[in-house]
């Protein structure tokens, strides 16, 4: 290939701006050849520099779409475009620059933690072997497993393990880390360090795609979402927007719980809860809040309270999917 001379004899490299979005896909879809339609017509878009979570049910079609947008298997239609080419076309030159991390690392029990680092780094070719126990050494203490090291792999707790697939996958610089369900199965304190790591990584300016069916980790760590269910895509924006689409839940706080709750019936609103001092519930008619606030004193209420509690991420999930999610962390 011919390069361009500068005038000092260096050669000047054009390369290309990196693109605004890591991933984008358009029209993806994957029909299994049973016929189970696992992607329907998924139209994703995730910014460089975000920490991106992938939320749905088990069997919403997670999986399936990482594993078409790392060019795993081929999609039955559609484009799915990663780091600026589309997939599976550009995977000899897009992979090098991803780091990822599906379905549990692949390791070999009876090598140590080192070993098995020094192993997948030689399966690099482009991976310096001079350099190679720097890498190695860099990365270990990235996820802080230096002191274990030595230890063979299949004495490692499933949060080691887990944390070692993540140095394999931070064992050169990346411009994206994609990781399947990176904290299943894990103790909430090996969920707290994986957390903490994919913070770290993020904060580094990689920017990072995570699936995962648990809330708690998406509203924890992630900065974007999106949520999936049964193969297609429902929403996707910043955390904090799909949040705010939960509509608030009204909450009175009075000692006269039943007969607020029946002012509340009676002016539309649903979904009532009562406990001991408190009744809550969803406004669904146009009535105005000091409306009701007003029909509450009128009827005798004592009203010691009267507010919206802003909805949370979950309470936005559940009523986009209809379905509970998992929500223990
Ligand atoms: N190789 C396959 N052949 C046929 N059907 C498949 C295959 N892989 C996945 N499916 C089906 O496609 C759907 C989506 O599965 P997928 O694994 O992508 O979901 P997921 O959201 O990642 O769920 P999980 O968290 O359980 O892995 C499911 O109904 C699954 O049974």
């Amino acid at each position: 290939m011919a390069l361009l001379e500068q005038s000092d004899g260096r050669a000047a490299t054009s390369r290309p701006a990196a693109p605004a979005d890591v991933i984008r896909t358009s029209g993806l879809t994957k029909r299994f050849r049973g016929g189970q339609l696992a992607v329907d017509n998924l139209d994703l878009t995730v910014p460089r520099g975000t920490v991106f979570g992938f939320l749905g049910p088990n069997g919403s079609g997670k999986t399936t779409t990482i594993r078409m947008l790392m060019g795993l298997i081929a999609p039955t239609a559609g484009l799915a475009t990663v780091l600026g080419e589309p997939m599976p076309g550009g995977v000899s030159s897009v992979l090098p620059r991803v780091g990822a991390l599906i379905e549990g690392p692949a390791l070999y029990g009876f090598l140590s933690g080192r070993d098995n680092l020094a192993r997948i780094d030689a399966a690099d070719p482009t991976a310096d072997p001079r350099t190679r126990s720097r890498r190695v050494d860099e990365a270990l203490d990235r996820v802080g497993l230096t002191a274990a090291a030595g230890k063979k792999a299949r004495a490692y707790s499933l949060g080691m393990k887990q944390r070692l697939g993540l140095a394999s996958a931070l064992l050169r610089p990346r411009e994206l880390l994609v990781l399947d369900e990176p904290t299943n199965g894990l103790d909430p304190q090996g969920m707290r360090e994986i957390r903490a790591l994919i913070r770290e990584v993020a904060a580094d300016g990689t920017t990072v795609f995570l699936s995962s069916h648990l809330l708690d980790e998406i509203e924890h760590v992630c900065t974007h979402a999106a949520v999936m269910a049964k193969g297609r895509l429902l929403v996707q924006g910043t955390v904090a927007e799909l949040a705010a689409r939960a509509s608030g839940r009204l909450v009175v706080r009075t000692p006269d719980v039943a007969l607020a709750a029946k002012v509340l019936t009676g002016r539309q609103v649903a979904d009532l809860t009562s406990e001991e001092d408190r009744v809550s519930g969803t406004p669904l008619g146009d009535l105005e809040l000091p409306e009701l606030c007003a029909a509450l004193v009128e009827a005798g209420v004592r009203v010691h309270g009267f507010g919206v509690e802003r909805g949370t991420l979950e309470d936005a999930f559940v009523a986009l999917t209809g379905e509970g999610f998992d929500v223990a962390g």
